[in-house]
């Protein structure tokens, strides 16, 4: 057993799971007329009823005691004092840097960042300004009206759904499409939908070396010379954000239109970082600068609230407390917003590249679970196709549910209709239906004993399935960014408790280099084929099928 499987604080969760697991939440909210108020806590504009989980004052003070074991409190310290917590790169992590409004120092390697940070953000400014204001135009004058951002993973993901989220939020005039996938169709859907007078291309690589953001670039590229750009228009429609200042001169981009990264950003945190561009150009700078502003008051509340109110602590102990002792492999979110729709892809690279690991300290191999399956899509269309597992398959999967209670525009009738079927959901996952409720339904129907005893069990639901519910009073830059970075927390807290690094990705690099390999071998349709036979075979149909 490992030291965290067999702390006291992990023993007596185990125990504790035993024993809630004999009990229904039907009956812990009937005991309690309190229950929904004490278990609601709220921060940054976003309000957290975690009551529908399986929980007690015991249950959550055991599950506070394991992060004070596992020095959770220390170990966000130590990340926001910019020391070398990614052990495997030898990196420090500080997308909080990127969003720190307090006015002191963050200090790396000796040195303090922020004045980096700060002229970044002020070249953003500048540069969002001067595009909004056709200062800047394309070769031929014309204002710079789309926008396609070119990256993949956290250089994709996080600004993507920024955009999409804040869709009330967006300048009008100006258009972003963003394109990740190496497939052609999707950066040839996107160019020839775009006037390349009128295209403003951002190309987002951390590494400048990402095969599909290079590859999308150059077609990017080679679309825009052919409709009659020259060489020399370029730098007017092609800008980079990178750490690799060398590659994206090489390729071709005017170095003051290169916007920096820096080592001690992850890629999936990067969106804090010129990686967020795209939405600044999207949503003007006042709104993106809210977004930050979010960002840095969760950052706040994370290291100053204390472990009960603080929602990163509640919402990640709660995943452990179901990953761990109750065995759920995996979490849905379901935002019940149309415009947030992107959101668990997002988290799902966020949760699933950062704890997805086996590795805890040093180099002892877990005996526990770590990161679950992220997964979910926007509500109400789950509830007509998934939701029936969740309601009544025999996995246990804890649900996020989240809804804005004012939309923008939005036609109460349908607003009011989306609010029920999230709270009813929310209320059917907990409660269940019991067999004799089944009947007595039935019966009323006129249903004889034997049909009724049948159908019954079949409709019976067990309830007692956890979920949590957010609201918030509106999705505004400022709020939009407070819970994308209570999500960062939450999955801090859990790589803490499980000791794992949830800021490297070890096996997304060997996916890059075997893909790297192989195609050489497709390219080189002479080169010997030396894999395993199974992947011979598949080169040698694609080989064949392309001659
Ligand atoms: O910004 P880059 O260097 O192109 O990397 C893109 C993405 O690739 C990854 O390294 C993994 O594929 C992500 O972490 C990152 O967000």
């Amino acid at each position: 057993m490992t030291a965290l499987t067999q702390s006291p604080a992990w023993q007596n969760l185990a125990a504790l799971a035993e024993k809630i697991k004999t009990q229904h939440m039907r009956d812990m909210f009937a005991a309690d007329p309190q229950r929904a108020n004490k278990y609601t806590q709220a921060a940054c504009g976003i309000e957290l009823d975690f009551s529908k989980n399986l929980i007690t004052d015991e249950v959550m003070s055991a599950l506070q005691s394991l992060t004070t074991d596992c020095q959770v409190a220390e170990k966000r310290d130590a990340m926001f004092a910019g020391e070398i917590i990614n052990q495997t790169e030898q990196r420090a992590v500080l997308h909080t840097a990127l969003r720190n409004f307090s006015g002191k120092p963050v200090m790396v390697d000796g040195e303090d960042v922020m004045p980096e940070v700060l002229a970044c953000q002020r070249k953003i400014e500048d540069f969002v300004a001067k595009v909004h204001s056709a200062e800047l135009t394309g070769y031929t004058g014309k204002p710079l009206k789309e926008i396609v951002a070119i990256g993949i993973g956290g250089s994709f993901l996080g600004p993507k759904i920024m955009s999409e989220a804040l869709k009330p939020y967006w300048f009008k005039g100006v258009k972003v499409h963003y394109v990740a996938n190496v497939d052609g169709c999707h950066i040839q859907d996107v160019l020839a939908s775009v006037d390349h007078e009128e295209t403003l291309v951002v190309m987002s690589s951390k590494s400048f070396g990402t095969q599909e953001t290079l590859q999308n670039t150059l077609t990017a590229k080679a679309w825009f010379l052919k409709a009659g750009g020259k060489q020399e228009d370029i730098a007017k429609h092609f800008i980079a954000v990178s750490s690799n200042i060398k590659a994206a001169t090489e390729f071709g981009m005017a170095e003051d239109n290169i916007f920096p990264m820096w080592d001690w950003v992850g890629g999936r945190y990067s969106l804090w970082s010129a990686i967020g561009l795209p939405v600044a150009l999207t949503i003007g700078y006042d709104n993106y600068r809210a977004l930050l502003q979010g960002a840095f008051e969760m950052d706040e509340h994370f290291q100053t609230a204390p472990a009960e109110q603080n929602l990163p602590m509640i919402l990640a102990t709660l995943g452990v407390w179901y990953i761990n002792f109750f065995g759920a492999q995996s979490h849905v979110l379901l935002p019940y917003y149309h415009y947030l729709r992107g959101f668990p892809a997002y988290v799902q690279q966020l949760d699933m590249e950062s704890n997805g690991k086996r590795v805890s300290g040093d180099k002892t191999v877990t005996d526990y679970e770590t990161g679950p399956v992220i997964w979910g899509s926007e509500g109400t269309n789950g509830q007509h196709s998934f939701h029936q597992l969740i309601h009544q398959g025999t996995v246990l999967i804890p649900a996020d549910f989240m809804l804005p209670l004012n939309v923008p525009n939005q036609d109460d009738t349908h607003h009011a209709m989306l609010a029920s079927n999230c709270f009813g959901q929310t209320q059917a996952l907990m409660q269940g239906k019991t067999f004799d409720e089944c009947s007595a339904d039935l019966a009323s129907k006129g249903l004889s004993d034997d049909e009724l005893e049948s159908l019954a069990t079949h409709k019976t639901m067990p309830g007692n399935k956890p979920s949590n519910t957010f609201l918030f009073d509106k999705l505004d830059p400022k709020t939009l960014g407070s819970l994308i970075a209570l999500y960062e927390h939450k999955v801090f807290v859990q790589g803490a408790i499980w000791g794992v690094n949830s800021f490297d990705q070890w096996g997304v690099e060997l996916g890059k280099e075997l893909g790297n390999q192989v195609l050489d071998k497709l390219v080189n349709t002479d080169a010997e084929l030396n894999f395993d036979t199974s992947t011979n075979q598949l080169i040698a149909k694609f080989r064949q099928a392309n001659s």
